[in-house]
């Protein structure tokens, strides 16, 4: 653990990279938001209480990793064992989203699966780190209708991120989150994401984005972002109610769908921005085979399945390099959003991911996210992309 406290300043969230389409009407008034409110209340009752929760937990995590973001030290970011980025706002996150979870669904079956654990918080060099965890987690708690039980101790928090040992699997209810996903995203400044979904008897049934960095307009297409486009977006979803998206200070609401275009030439494309978590050439392989024209859109975390669920683009490719196993918490909150809108998620022989298995997803390498009617060409795209690729080795 670092000891160093030198001020890391973040770029400017990345409003200003992309352009934009407003590919379906964004206008709300009041009318249309008490109806969409009662629609998603009386649709989705049976995960009313859990999405409610939800909601609070992944948008009070989002307001202690913007507070991390803002003024980052040298001292919040340390490295795992696989060597892969972790920061305080990291564990914070998972610790207010586990302890809202508990507190607004009391029960003694409480299950979560999340990235971090407290491993690295438990020995002396990690006393400095745990305190500043605390800190933060307190402090968001107590500026935020939780003030009853902001003076949780550094036990209190250690056991509040290891809730999150669960191993998942096909029996019962499980929470799953990403506390952050994209944290290299969110160390440069850029976007990331508060992934949290619910397992249902293995089967995804409920699943919120907080994505703080994503312009509440469109990121792609023809007119430039500005500056002035006001970020930080709440996707949620449950099963069979459809996908919404609000602001993140909860002001208005809206129902999303998936693009409806049917022609590849008009299609955009998503990937990961890191080239080391997904095979940049064999996407844009696929990207020309399919007669795709425009340049691939590369953004971090699953701000993409969120972007692509209100039709921002059409299309999602992630082909992590040999060897590498997804988990199930970078895919099942975004997989939810995104089928929900109308979208398709599915494996790269076309399967639907199974996230039944433990904290793996067990799938044919590669996974592939669009609409309905470009899913078939897609498919065929990949499968003849992967055979060259065979071929060639
Ligand atoms: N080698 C490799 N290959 C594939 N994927 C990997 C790899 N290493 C990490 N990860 C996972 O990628 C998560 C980040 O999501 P993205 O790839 O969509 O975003 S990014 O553009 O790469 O930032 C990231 O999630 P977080 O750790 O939550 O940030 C990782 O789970
Ligand atoms: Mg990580
Ligand atoms: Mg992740
Ligand atoms: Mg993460």
């Amino acid at each position: 653990m670092g000891i160093n406290c030198l001020r890391v300043v973040p770029k400017i969230p990345p409003s200003a990279k992309h352009k934009i389409i407003i590919s379906h009407s964004l206008l709300f008034t009041k009318r249309s938001s008490r109806a969409i409110h009662a629609a998603a209340a009386s649709s989705s009752m049976s995960y009313e209480k859990e999405l409610a929760a939800a909601k609070k937990a992944a948008s009070l995590a989002a307001l202690l990793c913007q507070k991390v973001q803002k003024a980052l030290l040298q001292s919040d970011v340390h490295s795992k064992s696989d060597k892969s980025p972790v920061t305080v706002a990291d564990y914070g996150s998972q610790a207010l989203v586990s302890l809202v979870l508990e507190r607004e669904l009391p029960s003694e079956s409480f299950s979560l699966v999340a990235e971090e654990d407290s491993g690295d918080l438990r020995g002396n060099s990690g006393q400095e780190t745990l305190q500043r965890i605390r800190t933060l987690v307190n402090d968001t708690l107590a500026n935020n209708e939780y003030s009853s039980v902001s003076n949780l101790t550094t036990d209190d928090v250690l056991r509040a991120i290891d809730n999150g040992k669960s191993e998942g699997g096909s029996r019962g209810q499980h929470w799953v989150l990403d506390p952050i996903d994209g944290t290299k995203g969110f160390l440069r400044g850029d976007q990331y994401a508060i992934a949290l979904a619910l397992l249902d008897e293995g089967k995804v049934v409920l699943g919120v984005l907080a994505c703080p960095n994503l312009t509440l307009t469109s990121i792609s297409g023809e007119n430039q972002q500005s500056s002035q486009d006001k970020v930080g977006c709440l996707f949620f979803a449950t099963v069979g109610t459809g996908t919404y998206m609000q602001p993140l200070d909860g002001s208005s609401l809206q129902k999303v769908n998936v693009s409806a275009t049917e022609n590849p030439e008009e299609a955009s494309l998503f990937e990961s921005f890191e080239a080391a978590h997904s095979l940049h050439d064999l996407s844009s392989t696929i990207a020309k085979k399919l007669g795709v024209k425009a340049p691939p859109v590369r953004i971090d975390s699953q701000a993409k399945y969120g972007a692509l669920s209100r039709g921002d683009g059409e299309i999602y490719l992630r082909f992590p390099h040999k060897g590498y196993r997804e988990k199930i918490w970078d895919h099942a909150a975004g997989c939810i959003v995104v089928t929900e809108a109308g979208g398709v998620v599915a494996d790269a022989a076309g399967n639907p991911l199974d996230f039944s298995k433990g904290k793996y997803l067990d799938l044919e390498t590669g996974i592939i996210v669009t609409n309905q009617k470009l899913m078939p060409l897609l498919l065929k795209a990949v499968k003849e992309s992967l055979e060259e690729k065979a071929s060639s080795l």
